[in-house]
């Protein structure tokens, strides 16, 4: 039997992690995580609570005290948080916005990343984040650093909500990715960071398909 991989996919935000990742899963029968998702959902609980964003010790608590469920689905992954399904709910533009101070955390991550590595002890799985090359899996076979212009980042993401039916302004999806991006390049721990071992693919001027095929070859040298 084929050798089961790990692959990790990191980048910024809407550089097309999570819909390649899905297509490369599928393709292997692997299985796809969405890292972000967690880092939302314990956002989604601490602003419900209303609860101090940069109070790391209380977020750490709630983590803890939180039973936090990742489901694979045809469509990605659901999510659930204490039984109840927030898929949906976590992508709002409230968690978008908020979701980079509670993963400055230092205690945040390092159970989170617990958590990451627990999911993927087997192998045969596509994690996608921010860290995952770097140190949630960082002996992943095949590592993957997703790169696209800002503007082409915003221009799809501002696509995907019209699409969805969510109000959506290019010009602030701009401004409010590059600050996204700019927290999680800059904070202390565990910051965006391409792995030594990663290999670069600018997707700006690529289809999905190409991304997609891209990874694929890469699989394909590990597994000989
Ligand atoms: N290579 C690509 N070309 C065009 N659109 C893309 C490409 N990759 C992803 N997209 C679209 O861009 C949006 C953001 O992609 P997503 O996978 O959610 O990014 P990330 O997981 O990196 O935040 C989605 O609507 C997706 O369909
Ligand atoms: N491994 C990860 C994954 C996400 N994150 C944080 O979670 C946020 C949301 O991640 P995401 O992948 O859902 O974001 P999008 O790029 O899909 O909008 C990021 O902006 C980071 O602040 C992280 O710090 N580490």
């Amino acid at each position: 039997m084929e050798k089961k991989l790990s692959i990790a996919i990191d980048g910024p935000a809407a550089a097309g992690k999570s819909t390649v990742a899905k297509v490369v899963a599928e393709k292997l029968s692997y299985i796809y995580i969405d890292t972000g998702a967690m880092y939302r959902a314990l956002t989604y609980k601490a602003l419900v609570n209303n609860f101090n964003l940069e109070d790391e010790n209380s977020l750490l608590d709630t983590l803890l005290a939180t039973k936090l469920e990742l489901f694979p689905s045809p469509n990605g992954q659901l999510v659930f948080l204490d039984n109840q399904e927030v898929t949906e709910e976590i992508r709002s533009s409230t968690v978008t916005n908020s979701v980079s101070i509670v993963a400055k955390h230092q205690k945040v991550r390092e159970e989170m990343v617990r958590m990451q590595q627990s999911f993927a002890v087997n192998g045969g799985v596509v994690m996608d984040g921010r860290d995952i090359g770097t140190h949630v899996l960082p002996n992943a076979e095949v590592k993957v650093f997703l790169l696209a212009s800002v503007e082409e980042r915003a221009v799809r993401r501002h696509a995907e909500n019209l699409q969805k039916g969510y109000p959506s302004d290019l010009e602030q999806l701009k401004e409010e990715i590059a600050r996204r991006d700019k927290i999680d390049s800059e904070r202390e721990f565990a910051p965006l960071r391409k792995a030594d071992d990663a290999i670069e693919i600018d997707t700006t001027s690529l289809t999905i398909p190409e991304v997609v095929e891209k990874i694929m070859d890469l699989v394909h040298e590990r597994v000989g």
